[in-house]
C-alpha cells in the first residue's frame, strides 16, 4: 500500500500526527507511585515507561519485538570531497551488514533486536545538491515510502539508523537550512579541520543555491537530503500511526526526522534521541529539538549503533515497572508524612 501518494499527502500526515495515549501513560505512572522506592527515584527510566505506554497505547508496555533498521544510501556531494572515504563504501558496508560483520549486527544482537538493512538505489546516488535537488519529487516519495513500508506490524520499538558516505554533509545540510547559522559541519568519519572547512563551503554553497525554497521543511528534506534520510523520515511517521516509539541514532538520524518536528510541534514526541553524537551538531541539534538524549558515550559511528545501545536500558525500565512489588505486597512502610 502507498502510504503517501503525493507531496500533500504526505504533509498532511506529517502536520496532524496522531496522539499517544494518555490515559496508558497515567496508568504507568500510577503504577510507579506504589512501587517500592522513593517517588520518582528511578528518574528517567520512570519517565521513559510512561513515554512507552503513552505510544504503544498500552498501561503495561512490552519489548519483545525490537526492529533495528538501517538504511543505505549514496550522495553526489561526495563528488565535493566532503568525506575521507569513496563512496564505494557504502555498498560495501552493506554487504558487510548482510554477511553479519558491522558493529550493528554485534550490538542488534547484543540488545535482543531483530536487524534489518534496507540498499536504497545504491548504484544510483543522489544528485549533487550543490547544483541541483538531491532528488526529484518521485525520488523523495518513493524513499519515504520505502521506509515507512519497512516497520513491521507489531513491532514494540523502532531503532532507526543510517550508512551513506557522504551523509553527514546532508545532516549538516538539513540543520542549517531548518535552524539557521552556520558551523553545522563535523568531521564525520574523520575530516581534518581542512576538510571540515571544506565542507562547510559546500553547505554553504548549497544553502545559496537552494535558498528560495527553503522555508518549507519537506523540500530542505528532498532538496538537501538522501535518500536513506527520507526513509528514515518515512519510517518515523509511519511508526507514529502504527503505535510503535522510536529511537533515534545520532546526528544524521536526527537530521533526517528534525523537519517532521517544523511541521508539526509535537512531530517527535514518540522518539527519543538515544545517544550524543561525538559529531560537532548534534547537541546543538538536539537543543533545537528539545530532545535529551539517553546516552553520551562517544559514538560517532551511525548505523543506528547508538540507538540500539539504548535498547538495554528500555528493557531495565520495564522490569522495574512489571517486576518491582509494591509497598502494599512487600509490607514496606510509605511515607510518614
Ligand atoms: C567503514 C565505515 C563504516 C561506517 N558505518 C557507518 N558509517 C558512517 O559514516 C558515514 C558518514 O560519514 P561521512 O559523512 O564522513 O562520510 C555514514 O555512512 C555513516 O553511517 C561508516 C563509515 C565508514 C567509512
Ligand atoms: O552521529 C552520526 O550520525 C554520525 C557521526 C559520524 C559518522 N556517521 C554518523
Amino acid at each position: 500500500m502507498t502510504l503517501f501518494p503525493t507531496l500533500a499527502s504526505l504533509r498532511a500526515a506529517a502536520c496532524h500526527p496522531p496522539q499517544g495515549d494518555a490515559a496508558a501513560a497515567a496508568a504507568a505512572e500510577a503504577r510507579q507511585a506504589v512501587l517500592t522506592k522513593p517517588p520518582g527515584s528511578l528518574g528517567r527510566l520512570e519517565e521513559l515507561v510512561a513515554w512507552l505506554a503513552r505510544w504503544q497505547r498500552r498501561p503495561a508496555p512490552r519489548l519483545q519485538r525490537v526492529q533495528v533498521l538501517v538504511f543505505a544510501g549514496n550522495h553526489g556531494v561526495t563528488a565535493q570531497g566532503v568525506s575521507p572515504y569513496p563512496a564505494a563504501v557504502t555498498a560495501q558496508m552493506a554487504d558487510n551488514f548482510a554477511a553479519g560483520g558491522g558493529a550493528i549486527n554485534a550490538l542488534a544482537a547484543a540488545s535482543g533486536a531483530a536487524l534489518r538493512v534496507v540498499p536504497l538505489r545504491l548504484d544510483c546516488p543522489t544528485a549533487d545538491f550543490t547544483t541541483a535537488p538531491a532528488m526529484t519529487e518521485a525520488e523523495f516519495l518513493d524513499a519515504v515510502q520505502q521506509g515507512g513500508a519497512a516497520v513491521p506490524e507489531g513491532c514494540d520499538l523502532l531503532c532507526l539508523g543510517e550508512m551513506g558516505i557522504g551523509n553527514t554533509t546532508a545532516g549538516a545540510a538539513l540543520a542549517a537550512a531548518l535552524f539557521g547559522g552556520t558551523g553545522w559541519a563535523g568531521r564525520g568519519t574523520g575530516l581534518d579541520a581542512a576538510g571540515v572547512a571544506r565542507k562547510e563551503a559546500v553547505v554553504r554553497a548549497a544553502l545559496a543555491r537552494h535558498a528560495a525554497a527553503l522555508d518549507d521543511p519537506l523540500e530542505v528534506a528532498r532538496r538537501l537530503g538522501g535518500f536513506e534520510l527520507a526513509a528514515i523520515l518515512g519510517a518515523t511517521l509511519a511508526a507514529r500511526r502504527r503505535g510503535v516509539p522510536v529511537l533515534l541514532d545520532g546526528f544524521t538520524a536526527t537530521a533526517a526526522v528534525a523537519p517532521l518536528a517544523l511541521l508539526a510541534p509535537d512531530g517527535l514526541e514518540h522518539a527519543q534521541a538515544a545517544h550524543l553524537s561525538a559529531e560537532a551538531g548534534h547537541r546543538r541539534l538536539l537543543t533545537a529539538l528539545d530532545m535529551t538524549p539517553l546516552l553520551d558515550l562517544g559514538l560517532r559511528l551511525g548505523e543506528a549503533s547508538g540507538a540500539a545501545l539504548a535498547v538495554p536500558l528500555l528493557r531495565a525500565a520495564l522490569a522495574c515497572h512489571a517486576g518491582m512489588a509494591s509497598f502494599a505486597e512487600a509490607g514496606v512502610a510509605g511515607r510518614a508524612a
